[in-house]
């Protein structure tokens, strides 16, 4: 690919936009709103000048209801030869290709499982993408040829194809992305009008488990709107699930120990079953969170202090699969948990040990 233009230079666009001129694409950067494009411009993304000829790829980043609107639009003008997109979304913005009269041919749905809870272009990272899987779903009507051009972008952006139809996709991100953010939020918003001095005692969980509520309301809301039935299906069964742990809690405090003995079993199960699931979730290919141990190494709050504990790890020729760092302003030490494979934690440990760091696993 020599040449690409990235419409709606927020986050994602930009990292987008950020990995492809990171891989020599001359990129062209086009947003409704002209301080996001030069900010995205200022970063190194690309160029505000319109191309002139057609690129090879248009990426379209804007919100999943512009999509269909915004291709058809820039299909006219001649934009490109090949169009994708990245929203969250898929089955609606195929479904309104035909009333928008937008090509099909040359179009392929995308979707990057990758992104962040914040927006704009200042939060593009040109790795944004590395590693993580890239849907894309070709219909009936998208050429060969587009679809590898949209091939061709997910290799430059070092993520991972998976090849889906647009149902399927909605469905399964309903399961892995739109129902937690809805939990997510739930849950923060049960601290809105907490008081203050409970506030003050949350740790790295509440932080780790909210995340992703503070993502912007009206993209989600977006997001929602157009893949609302499958994921209330999934919230169907949370709510079962809860129901039941709900009354589980209750019930530990009865005064029948028959009842007490079911509910502690209920909640037992229930939280066995949540280790398996999130143990499903593989970090990298053929690497499992069961496969990982955490090595926690307690590091003072100075100048170089990661870069040290992460060069020791180096030295010992350890691999880093992860990394979770539970740290606050005004702190004197933070705690750096790092993921590595769990038959190298032990030794990893003793030997940060030697070596002068606090570090247990
Ligand atoms: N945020 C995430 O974690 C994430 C991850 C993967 C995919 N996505 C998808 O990526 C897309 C962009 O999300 P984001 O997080 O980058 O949002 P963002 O708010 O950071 O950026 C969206 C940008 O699109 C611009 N825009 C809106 N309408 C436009 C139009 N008609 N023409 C040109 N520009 C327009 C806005 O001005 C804004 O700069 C969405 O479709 C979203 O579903 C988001
Ligand atoms: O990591 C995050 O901040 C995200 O929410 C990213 C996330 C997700 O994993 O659910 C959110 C929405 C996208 O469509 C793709 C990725």
């Amino acid at each position: 690919m020599r040449s690409a233009t990235v419409i709606g230079t927020g986050a994602i666009g930009t990292s987008v936009a950020l990995a492809l001129t990171r891989n020599g694409v001359a990129v062209h950067l086009q947003d409704v709103n002209s301080t996001a494009a030069r900010t995205a411009e200022a970063m190194g993304a690309g160029s505000l000048q319109t191309p002139q000829e057609p690129v090879d790829l248009a990426v379209l980043a804007v919100p999943p209801a512009h999509i269909a609107t915004e291709l058809a639009r820039v299909q006219r003008s001649g934009l490109a030869h090949a169009y994708t997109d990245v929203a969250s979304v898929k089955a609606g913005p195929h479904r309104d290709l035909h009333s928008e009269s937008a090509d099909a041919a040359s179009y392929v749905g995308g979707h990057p499982l990758a992104g962040t809870e914040r927006s704009g272009p200042l939060a593009g990272r040109a790795d944004l993408f590395e590693g993580r899987p890239w849907v894309l779903t070709p219909s009936a009507h998208t050429e060969e040829a587009v679809l590898n051009r949209a091939l061709e972008l997910v290799a430059l952006c070092a993520a991972t194809p998976v090849i889906m139809d647009a149902t399927s996709h909605d469905r399964a991100v309903a399961l892995t992305s739109h129902a937690p953010h809805l939990v997510s939020s739930l849950m923060a918003a049960r601290l809105g009008h907490a008081p203050e001095a409970s506030i003050r005692v949350s740790g790295q969980g509440l932080r780790d488990v909210t995340r992703i509520a503070a993502g912007n309301p009206a993209l989600w809301q977006d997001v929602l709107h157009a893949n609302a039935e499958a994921v209330a299906e999934i919230l169907d069964a949370y709510a079962a699930d809860l129901g039941l742990v709900i009354g589980a809690l209750r019930a530990l405090a009865s005064a029948d120990p028959v009842a007490r003995k079911r509910a502690a079993d209920d909640v037992e199960r229930l939280l066995e079953q949540g280790c398996e699931g999130r143990a499903r979730i593989e970090h990298k290919p053929g690497t499992s969170l069961a496969d990982l141990a955490a090595v926690t190494v307690t590091i003072p709050d100075q100048p170089n202090s990661l870069a040290r504990v992460f060069a020791a790890v180096g030295e010992i020729g350890v691999n880093i699969e992860d990394v979770r760092i539970e740290h606050s302003p005004g702190q004197g030490q933070g705690l750096v948990e790092l993921l590595v494979r769990r038959t190298a934690a032990p030794e990893l440990s003793r030997l940060l040990g030697a070596g002068g760091w606090s570090a247990s696993h």
